[in-house]
């Protein structure tokens, strides 16, 4: 039995899908003039594959009708196709009498360095897709395997050295059946995607990557962290049980879906979901979510190779507004970087991703991705109750800022009779302790505060979110963080602001009473989560959680705290 860190709930039965590519080895020697022609056939037999690899990509992705995604591959398509390609690496194999693939990387490489360095951002673009291209055309060069999410064919667990965001956001929910990953942590992204999906997940185990072949048979095991390979049946057996138990748990509180969040003695709350697409919406609608604490914008700006235009991101904000109808929605402006890349925008490498260029910061440097952003939800707005959300702030100067540029982009908008709130509320995120500290000056800048836990933590204890080496040192439940938390939300309410946690610590059913009980006003969590803390709630007395509160802020370690916890819930 292994176990790692338990990352989204539920049980899994199948068989192993390894993510591991066999590494590329290119021959760089000279090779014999005898062997020219087999070079060239290895090229053409290579380039052929790919073409039909393509094609087949296509053809599927034109029965989803995702143009943009099928536009892609078109242009892949047209890439390999073009002759001129052919002809250099032809050129180089007779001439320079090197193996297909090296002449492939040199071609490749050679055409990606200038496209890269031009202005024009489609052809920087380009750029992008000569690489993935050309990766793909090496691997069938050299007939290695090429592993595509999107292309799954029966339903699998996968089992991965790591997820990005974006390769989990890909993920489909009827041919992956679960994950497990060597990486990870519990609030990386990938580990909150699979929240959102409901798709049983274990990260960072280490290595079992080295402990499963393909097509292993495999119970994953997340509701006791344990993923057993090709185990005996009694264990089969006993785990199907337990899974039918899990089950019946789950049908039952979806009885609670149209009931308030409130405590015996009449105190109520707001419990939201937290989104990253249009399906995560039909899920929070299907928990009995009350609105959209958080909607992670930046889940529409990955899997593609351009930034997604004004009119395509109005369309999608708009449709979401629609569907929660007079519930209210909180857009989170793009937050790309951290974890979060977009392989278009080339991004220089950094030394320290979460503490660099992320969400705001770029978005403050690259205006356009920012006006273009706030003019579609300000002209989304006009069909629901949206807010705007910023992230990463840390100063006064940041959301002044943001605010005037929102004041510029409605005169705009004005000017060309298109219609929106003008009343629209501004929030922020209160996820550094830049901006927990001084949120009695924010607070007068905004509508409300939410707290994203998820960061928060991993700055204020200064521990990696993601790396499962110090994942036992990130408790958001310490001491530390459960002052600012406390601090945050008296200062808001002192300045009649409500506040709510769209952070992962929202919907941990161990924080609820605490978090009721600290005067939060809205939890928003993966949508999965909220009958069960719906439940908590409505057997919890506000006086008492508020009492547990003061108890717990007293407590000087995070053992202390969880000892406290654990007899309140025992004794409620
Ligand atoms: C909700 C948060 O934002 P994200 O997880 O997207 O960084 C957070 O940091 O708590
Ligand atoms: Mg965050």
């Amino acid at each position: 039995m292994i176990s790692g860190i338990l990352a989204s709930p539920g049980i899994a039965f199948g068989n192993a899908l390894l993510l591991v590519e066999e590494k590329i080895f290119i021959n760089k020697n000279k090779i014999k003039d005898e062997n020219i022609k087999k070079e060239i056939k290895k090229f053409i037999q290579g380039k052929q594959k790919t073409i039909t690899q393509l094609k087949n990509i296509k053809s599927q992705i034109e029965k989803t009708l995702n143009n943009n995604k099928k536009d892609i591959f078109e242009s892949h398509i047209m890439l390999i196709e073009d002759e001129e390609l052919g002809k250099e690496i032809f050129f180089l194999i007779q001439e320079k009498k090197i193996s297909a693939e090296y002449a492939t990387q040199i071609v490749v490489e050679t055409q990606y360095k200038v496209l890269e360095k031009l202005n024009d951002e489609y052809l920087r673009n380009r750029a992008i897709d000569i690489k993935d291209i050309g990766n793909r055309l090496i691997r069938n060069i050299l007939n290695l395997n090429i592993i595509d999410l999107n292309h799954i064919q029966y339903p699998v667990i996968l089992i991965a050295k790591d997820l990005t965001p974006s390769e989990t956001a890909q993920i489909k929910i009827n041919k992956v059946l679960g994950f497990v990953t060597d990486l990870g942590g519990q609030t990386s992204h990938t580990s909150i995607i699979a929240r959102s999906l409901e798709i049983p997940a274990i990260v960072g185990t280490g290595n079992i990557t080295q402990k499963v072949n393909n097509n292993d048979y495999i119970i994953l095991d997340g509701i006791n962290n344990a993923i057993f390979i090709n185990p005996k049946l009694e264990k089969i057996h006993e785990i199907k049980t337990l899974k039918k138990k899990y089950e019946l748990e789950k049908n039952d509180l979806t009885q609670l879906k149209n009931l308030y969040a409130i405590t015996i003695d009449g105190h109520q709350v707001k419990l939201g979901a937290n989104v990253g697409t249009i399906q995560d919406v039909m899920n929070a609608k299907k928990n009995g979510a009350e609105c959209i604490g958080l909607y992670r914008t930046e889940f529409l700006f990955m899997n593609r190779n351009s930034f997604p235009t004004e009119d395509e991101q109005f369309n999608v904000y708009k449709t979401v507004a629609e569907k929660m109808q007079e519930k209210s929605v909180i857009i989170r402006t793009m937050d790309i970087g951290g974890d979060k890349n977009l392989s278009y925008m080339n991004v220089p490498k950094e030394d320290n991703p979460f503490l660099g260029w992320r969400a705001i910061r770029i978005c403050m440097d690259k205006k356009e991705i920012l006006h273009t952003q706030l003019t579609a939800i300000l002209r989304a707005s006009a069909f629901g109750k949206l807010k705007i959300m910023f992230p990463m702030i840390i100063s006064v100067e940041e959301i002044q800022y943001l605010k005037e540029e929102i004041e510029k982009l409605k005169i705009i908008l004005e000017n060309k009779n298109i219609p929106f709130n003008s009343e629209i509320e501004i929030g922020i995120m209160i996820e550094t302790p830049a901006s927990a500290i001084i949120a009695n000056h924010l607070a007068k800048e905004v509508n409300f505060f939410s707290i994203g836990s998820n960061d928060l933590t991993q700055y204020t204890l200064a521990v990696d979110r993601g790396n499962d080496l110090i994942s036992k040192l990130y408790d958001p439940m310490c001491p530390s963080v459960l002052r600012l938390i406390q601090q945050v939300i008296n200062t808001s309410h002192q300045a009649g602001k409500w506040i709510g946690m769209c952070g992962e610590l929202a919907g941990n059913e161990k924080a609820t009473a605490l978090l009721l009980g600290m005067g939060l006003d809205e939890f928003s969590m993966s949508a999965p989560n909220i009958p069960k803390v719906k439940r908590i709630i409505r057997k919890t007395n506000f006086l008492d959680a508020k009492k547990l509160a003061k108890d717990v802020l007293s407590q000087s370690t995070s053992k202390k705290i969880i000892n406290v916890i654990n007899d309140f819930s025992k004794n409620s």
